[in-house]
C-alpha cells in the first residue's frame, strides 16, 4: 500500500521498475549534451574579448588562442549533439519497455476485475486510459523528460555563467524572471489548477465514451432518423468539452501574457543597469565585453525558459495521466484463494443465493435460489425477461461474487478455487456471442490452446458449421470481425459452439444458444449439443421452451425467485407459471404455423 502514496514521476518511476537506470542515464546524456553546447557560447565569448582587447591593433590578436576556442566551439558542439543522440536512444528504450509493461501490467489487471467494473465505466473511458493515457506517458518519457533535464540544466548553466560574468546583471535578469514565474506558477500549481486539470480529463473521458456509444448506436440513429444533435448525451459532452477548454485557458490568460512579456523584455531590465555602470567607466572594455554578452545571452534564455514552462504544464498532465491509470490498479480484482481446491465431481450447487449488481442488499435481484444442477443431466432456466436467469449463470464463472449465500462446485465453494481452475471447469456460450477480430480457425482453437488441427475441425462439424466454413472465401483462415468478414448471428453462435466443444470441460452453460438459428440448423445444432453434454453437467437457458422439455430439471424463475422446478410434465400438471408461459409459447408456434400457410396458400392462388 505504501508504494500507493507516491505519484507522478515518481510513481511513474516505480511502474517502470527496473528500467529507471535508462532513465537516470538518459538524463545525464541529455544534460551532459546540453553542458557540451554552452561551449559554443563560451568560445564566442572568448573570442570576442580577444578581439576587442586588441581592437586598436589588430595585429595582437593572439591568433592560436582564437583558433583554439574555435576549435573548442565545434567540437562541444559536436560532442553535444552525440550525447544528445545516445541520450534519445535510451529514453526512447526505456518509454518504449515502459509502454509495453505498463500496457500489460494493465490488461493482465483488467482481466482479473469483475464484470462489474466494466460496467460501471465506459469502454470509451477505460480506452482512453489504456490508450492515450498510457501513450502520452511514452511521448513524455522518450521526449520530454530528457527535454526537461536538459533544459533545465541549460537555464542553470545559464544563469551560473551570467552569474559568473556579472552578479549586477544577472540579478537584473534574474529577478524579473522569477516574478514571471511566480504569475504561471501559482496559476498552475494552485488547487485550482489541478481541480481544472481533474475537470479536463473527466470532459475528455466523457467525449471517448459518448463517442464510442454514439458510433455504435448509430444503426438506430439511421432507424428513427436522429440528427446528430438529439444524440444528446454525446453534443452535451462536446459542448462542455468546448466551454471547460476555454474557460480554463482564459484562467491562464494574465498569468502566461505577463509572463511572456517579462522574459521577451530582459534586455529592458539589465540594459538601463549595464549604461548607467558603463557611464561612470566609458573606457572599461572588459565590461563593455560583458554587456554586449548579456544582450546576446540574456534573449537566449527566452527560450528555454519557454521550454521549460511548457513542459511544466504537460508534466501536470501526466501526473494526472499516471494518477487515473493508479486508479485501474487500484480497482480491486476478484479475490483468488491462497489455495486452489479442485473439485471431484461437477454438481453445481446454489443455496440461499442472494445477488444485487449494485452490492447493495435493497437493490438484490436474485433471492434466495438454491437448487442443484446435477453432473450427467440438463437443468433448465426459464422465466420471463429480467427475471434473472443469465445473472444465476453468470454467477458461476464468478463474474460477479454473490452478496449472500454460496455456490459450490462438486464439495467446493467456487470462491475456494483459483479463476484459472474454475474456468477449466466450464466451458459457456453466451447469449451474445464474442468472436475475436481473427480467423474461424483461431476462434474455435481459443477454446483449447494446444488442439490439433483435426481437434478443431472435429469440434467444428459436431457444431455444424464445418460447411458454412468451408465455403467462406479463405476457409478456415477467413478473418473475421474488423477488417474481414462478418458472419451471422447464427453462424457466430455455431462458432461459439464449437469453441466450447473442443474445450469439453465437465460443466456447460448455455445461455440462449441456439438463440439465432434457424429450424433446420437449430435442429442440427441440438443434435449437436446433444453429443457435447453426455456426463456433463448442462445449464440451459432458452426462450423457446420446446427445446428444454425434455431437461431432467426445469427451473422456473419470476422476479429474481424460484417460483416451481420440476420435469416439464410436473411443471404443466401443476399448471402454474411455467403452464401459462407453455400454452403462450404454443400459441405463437402455431400462429406462426398458421401465417406460413396462409402465406403459402396466398402464393398459390
Ligand atoms: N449488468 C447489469 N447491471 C445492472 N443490472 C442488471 C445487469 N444485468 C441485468 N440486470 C438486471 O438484473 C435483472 C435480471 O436480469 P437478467 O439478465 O439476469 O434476466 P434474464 O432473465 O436473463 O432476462 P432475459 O431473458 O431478457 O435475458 C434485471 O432486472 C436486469 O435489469
Amino acid at each position: 500500500m505504501k508504494s500507493r502514496s507516491k505519484q507522478g514521476i515518481a510513481r511513474l518511476l516505480e511502474l517502470a521498475g527496473e528500467k529507471k537506470s535508462l532513465l537516470i542515464w538518459s538524463g545525464v546524456l541529455s544534460a551532459g549534451s546540453v553542458m557540451m553546447m554552452l561551449v559554443p557560447y563560451l568560445s564566442v565569448y572568448f573570442v570576442m574579448a580577444e578581439l576587442l582587447r586588441h581592437a586598436s591593433d589588430i595585429s595582437g590578436v593572439d591568433g592560436p588562442y582564437v583558433i583554439r576556442w574555435a576549435v573548442w566551439g565545434v567540437s562541444g558542439m559536436v560532442i553535444g549533439y552525440f550525447l544528445m543522440y545516445v541520450g534519445g536512444m535510451f529514453s526512447h528504450i526505456a518509454a518504449f519497455r515502459i509502454l509495453y509493461g505498463i500496457r500489460v501490467k494493465l490488461s493482465d489487471h483488467l482481466g482479473k476485475l469483475p464484470l462489474g467494473y466494466f460496467n460501471k465505466n465506459a469502454t470509451g473511458k477505460i480506452k482512453k486510459n489504456v490508450e492515450m493515457d498510457v501513450e502520452r506517458i511514452e511521448l513524455f518519457i522518450a521526449h520530454q523528460l530528457p527535454d526537461l533535464i536538459s533544459t533545465a540544466v541549460m537555464i542553470v548553466a545559464m544563469l551560473v555563467t551570467m552569474f559568473a560574468l556579472n552578479v549586477w546583471f544577472a540579478l537584473a535578469c534574474v529577478i524579473p524572471l522569477l516574478i514571471g514565474f511566480a504569475s504561471q506558477f501559482s496559476m498552475m500549481a494552485g488547487q485550482k489548477a489541478k481541480a481544472g486539470l481533474r475537470e479536463y480529463f473527466d470532459a475528455l473521458e466523457n467525449i471517448n465514451a459518448s463517442a464510442i456509444q454514439y458510433a455504435r448506436g448509430m444503426p438506430s440513429i439511421k432507424m428513427f432518423g436522429q440528427t446528430v444533435r438529439s444524440f444528446r448525451k454525446f453534443h452535451a459532452d462536446i459542448v462542455r468539452y468546448r466551454d471547460f477548454s476555454l474557460h480554463y485557458a482564459d484562467n491562464f490568460q494574465n498569468g502566461y501574457v505577463s509572463f511572456k512579456t517579462i522574459v521577451l523584455s530582459l534586455s529592458t531590465f539589465f540594459l538601463p543597469v549595464g549604461l548607467f555602470l558603463l557611464s561612470g567607466d566609458p573606457d572599461n572594455v572588459a565590461f563593455a565585453v560583458t554587456l554586449m554578452f548579456f544582450l546576446v545571452l540574456a534573449p537566449g534564455i527566452a527560450t528555454p525558459v519557454f521550454k521549460l514552462n511548457n513542459l511544466a504544464s504537460t508534466l501536470n498532465v501526466i501526473v494526472e495521466g499516471v494518477r487515473r491509470i493508479d486508479r485501474i490498479f487500484a480497482e480491486k480484482p476478484i479475490p483468488e484463494p491462497k489455495y486452489s481446491y479442485k473439485p471431484s465431481s461437477y454438481d453445481v450447487q446454489f443455496q440461499e443465493v442472494c445477488f444485487s449488481y449494485s452490492g447493495q442488499d435493497d437493490a438484490d435481484v436474485l433471492h434466495g435460489i438454491s437448487f442443484t444442477a446435477r453432473q450427467g443431466e440438463i437443468t433448465a432456466l426459464v422465466g420471463p425477461s429480467g427475471s434473472g436467469k443469465s445473472t444465476i449463470a453468470q454467477l458461476i464463472p464468478r463474474f460477479w461474487d454473490v452478496r449472500r449465500g454460496s455456490i459450490t462446485i462438486g464439495d467446493v465453494e467456487i470462491r475456494n478455487m483459483r479463476t484459472s481452475d474454475l474456468m477449466d471447469t466450464l466451458s459457456f456460450v453466451f447469449q451474445d456471442t464474442f468472436l475475436f477480430s481473427d480467423t474461424v480457425y483461431n476462434n474455435i482453437a481459443a477454446g483449447r490452446p494446444g488442439a490439433s488441427p483435426e481437434e478443431v475441425y472435429a469440434a467444428a462439424r459436431a457444431a455444424q458449421c464445418h460447411t458454412f466454413i468451408e465455403r467462406l472465401p479463405d476457409g478456415y483462415r477467413t478473418r473475421i470481425g474488423a477488417g474481414g468478414l462478418y458472419l451471422s448471428g447464427g453462424e457466430e453462435q455455431r462458432i461459439s459452439v464449437a469453441r466450447a466443444i473442443l474445450k469439453n470441460a465437465p460443466i456447460l452453460v448455455l445461455d440462449e444458444a441456439t438463440a439465432y438459428a434457424d429450424p433446420e440448423n437449430e435442429y442440427q445444432m441440438q443434435l449437436a449439443l446433444r453429443e457435447l453434454i453426455k456426463g456433463k453437467t448442462v445449464l440451459i437457458i432458452a426462450h423457446r421452451l420446446a427445446t428444454i422439455c425434455e431437461a431432467n430439471q426445469i427451473i422456473v424463475l419470476q422476479d429474481g425467485r424460484i417460483d416451481d422446478s420440476g420435469t416439464h410434465h410436473e411443471l404443466l400438471s401443476r399448471g402454474g407459471l411455467y403452464k401459462t408461459m407453455w400454452d403462450a409459447y404454443r400459441m405463437s408456434a402455431e400462429w406462426q404455423i398458421d401465417r406460413a400457410v396462409e402465406r403459402k396458400e396466398a402464393s398459390a392462388t
